[in-house]
């Protein structure tokens, strides 16, 4: 994984970005596209999967549980199904290397199947709260055993039939979200998730693509998300829509350089995703929908973007969850807009793959960024459009997002930037230096 070499780089301005690009396939739809068809009666196949170190530990895991998967030639994935409730015991423990969502989501799938999972990561992902997903999977009978503080590496006994709940999320998060409905898979009756805040909403699109029985209701709680248990999945085709999260580096590169006119192909517009589109038009970025159209049952666009002078903002906190995983190069956007960024509410980005509030902290003020460290966020005064200075390090903490992040920031620094491992953009976004090279070519 990619925890394995480092790979040191020192980035330096390149001039405009130009041209087109085809960001590869959502993560958040490519772990759900193989969990799903493992979990289906018959093949399924799923095209523009998302080939990353990530995406590639769910496809193992569902291998490792009975599921055959392969990938053809032309790049398509084909899937044979176990069923709902056919999961196997696997043989050996699950690494989930550095990914939060295949570890959170497969141990809802593993907690309503009479099978006992061992999950386990790199130094990253053991760092990050787990108790979350442990809490109302143990409400619905699994018993599961965790390290310290409730982390990696961690076993978790499924049990069959699992007890059907009512669970009122204390965080927004997707991955728990998730987790619940995918043990509610299995579970006889009708588990119900209340979101009070809605986050990212792929799992139930692609259930009810699936045929299972689900339903969304809007309360005075929040949304009410009801499953029916017993499911019975039906294969399908699936075709994965370009990742708004991947396509942010390029939105916030184009923007910040000036000269710089590119086209972002394909791009998945799920409004539960589109925060980081939305600050950026707030702070004056110049971003075009082309060709809106469906894709996979998502809302899809080419997005046009051109250099454009950025102006501070307060960041709406309500927007975190639909750009939750955008702070990071939205932070760097705001280093060069005129005056002060102010984007707090999302305390949640102390637990991804790094503390993304401290990471980006110290990597901007090494290299000349003015800012101010809040418990929920950050304030930074950007440039008014000069370079930022650059010339420091920038620590990226296995975290592909500091380390893409940090590259972007170093296409609008003065003196270059020395990041001390980006081998982590392989978790998420594997080409992401040969598109760098096409655009800057
Ligand atoms: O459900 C998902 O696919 C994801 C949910 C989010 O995590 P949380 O649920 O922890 O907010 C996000 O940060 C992650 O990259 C992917
Ligand atoms: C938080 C992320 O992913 P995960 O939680 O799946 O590790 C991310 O991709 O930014």
């Amino acid at each position: 994984m990619s925890t394995a070499t480092p790979r040191p780089l020192a980035v330096s301005s390149r001039g405009p970005l130009k041209g087109r690009v085809t960001v590869p396939g959502d993560k958040s739809i490519s772990h759900r596209s193989l969990m799903f068809s493992a979990l289906a009666v018959g093949e399924s196949r799923v095209e523009g999967l998302l080939e990353g170190e990530d995406v590639l530990a769910t496809a193992a895991a569902m291998r490792a549980m009975g599921a055959t998967i392969t990938r053809g030639e032309d790049g398509v994935w084909t899937i044979n199904g176990v069923g709902v409730g056919g999961l196997l015991q696997p043989e050996g423990a699950l690494d989930m290397g550095n990914s939060g969502t295949s570890t959170r989501l497969l141990m809802g799938l593993v907690a309503s199947h009479p099978i006992t999972v061992t999950f386990t990561g790199d130094a990253s992902l053991s760092s990050r709260p787990m108790g979350r997903a442990i809490e109302p999977l143990s409400q619905m009978g699994a018993e599961i055993t965790a390290s310290p503080g409730g982390r990696l590496p961690l076993m978790l006994r499924g049990i069959n039939p699992a007890v059907p709940i009512t669970y009122t999320l204390p965080v927004a998060s997707a991955q728990v979200k998730s987790a619940v409905l995918l043990a509610g898979l299995n579970t006889p009756g009708i588990t119900r998730v209340i979101e009070p805040v809605p986050t990212r909403d792929h799992s139930e699109r692609m259930l009810k693509g699936f045929g299972a029985e689900l339903t969304v209701e809007d309360s005075p709680e929040g949304k009410i998300i009801s499953i029916r248990g017993e499911a019975e999945l039906k294969p399908q085709h699936i075709v994965v829509p370009g990742d708004p999260s991947s396509a942010g580096f390029w939105m916030v590169a184009a923007s910040i350089v000036p000269g710089s006119d590119i086209t972002i192909a394909n791009v998945c517009m799920n409004p539960t995703r589109t925060g980081l589109i939305q600050a950026l038009r707030m702070m004056g970025a110049s971003i075009e929908e082309v060709d809106s159209r469906e894709v996979g049952g998502e809302p899809v666009a080419d997005l046009r973007v051109r250099h454009a002078p950025l102006k501070a903002i307060e960041v709406p906190p309500e927007l975190a969850p639909s750009m939750i995983d955008e702070y990071p190069i939205l932070f760097v956007a705001a280093s060069v807009a005129e005056g002060r960024t102010v984007a707090r509410g999302a305390h949640e980005l102390r637990v991804k793959e790094s503390d993304r509030i401290a990471t980006m902290r110290a990597a901007l003020e090494a290299n000349g960024v003015v800012l101010e460290e809040f418990d929920d966020g950050l304030a930074i005064t950007g440039t008014g459009g000069a370079p930022i200075p650059g010339g420091g390090a920038a620590v990226s903490k296995l975290d592909h997002r500091i380390a893409m992040s940090m590259t972007v920031a170093g296409l609008a620094a003065a003196a270059p930037i020395a990041i001390d491992d980006v081998a982590p953009v392989q978790t998420s976004y594997p080409a992401f230096f040969d598109v760098l090279d096409s655009l800057t070519a």
